[in-house]
């Protein structure tokens, strides 16, 4: 693991009226790894992702992304870039194949345009793409299943085959175990461990238990500002964090 990040925040800020949602934040994400970002609700994590994503502007700051400053392009065009996003809520068509689903996410089009969908499913580069995806996240045998068919956990597989389609060069993930029992976020777990050697990960994620078990370096977000950055033995040893967030439940 090099320290030359692939990622990274400078001075990022964001006001919604009143609300300080981001202040002055500045992390990176390295070659390797999984970064959390964890924080009681309201701390502006998804705010942050919305910003890095560029599907929210800052009011100030700059995101680098391999060094170059992608803070002017909007979200489809960081997305091309090669920063992939997995979102808190399904951007599935749930009426739709597995294969069909992840072919789309090549396409990178709207999932509306279901008469593009014959010509999109006879081009082989991207199903090709597709398929390599599925493959990856361990999905290629469900491939003609209607995604209404497959579990959450499964589902949420299949939303990161998606982003994989792009072959994204860092993830932003907002809450891959939500929603998950324990076998899934088992499953997920040892996914996303994996996925960090193809792209590195910054995580947002409720569940301590998979965020001190993944994560490289955690980062701890109250009230818009980072609090503490650290390895998780150091997150759980540092008393601020403690009395700021983490209290009786540090695992
Ligand atoms: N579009 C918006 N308009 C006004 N206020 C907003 C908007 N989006 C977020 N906020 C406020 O910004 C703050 C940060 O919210 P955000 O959703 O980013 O927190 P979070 O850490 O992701 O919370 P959770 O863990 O509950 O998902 C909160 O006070 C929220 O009410």
């Amino acid at each position: 693991m090099t320290d030359t990040p692939v990622l990274e925040l400078r001075n990022i800020c964001k006001r919604f009226g009143a609300v300080v949602a981001s202040n002055d934040v500045s992390l990176d994400l390295r070659p390797g790894e999984i970064h959390a970002l964890i924080g009681p609700n309201g701390a502006g994590k998804s705010t942050l992702i919305a910003q890095i994503a560029g599907t929210l502007p800052s009011d100030a700051g700059q995101v680098m992304f391999e060094g170059r400053d992608v803070t002017g392009l909007d979200a489809v065009a960081r997305a091309r870039a090669g920063l992939g996003r997995t979102f808190q809520i399904s951007s599935l068509a749930m009426e739709f194949t597995v294969l069909q689903n992840a072919v789309l996410g090549a396409v990178g089009q709207a999932r509306t345009a279901f008469s593009l969908l014959r010509p999109v499913m006879k081009d082989r580069v991207l199903v090709a793409a597709a398929e390599a995806a599925l493959e990856a996240v361990g999905l290629a045998e469900f491939r003609a299943l209607r995604t209404d068919e497959l579990s959450h956990g499964q589902r949420r597989q299949l939303e990161v085959a998606v982003a994989l389609t792009l072959r994204p060069r860092a993830f932003l993930m907002d809450e891959p175990m939500a929603g998950l029992g324990m076998e899934g976020t088992a499953a997920m777990t040892g996914f996303l461990d994996t996925l960090r050697q193809r792209a590195p990960i910054l995580l947002v994620e409720h569940d301590m238990d998979a965020v001190f078990r993944l994560a490289d370096r955690i980062s701890v977000l109250v009230y818009g500002e980072i609090v503490a950055t650290g390895r998780p033995d150091e997150i759980r040893a540092d008393a601020a964090v403690r009395s700021a967030y983490l209290g009786e439940a540090t695992p």
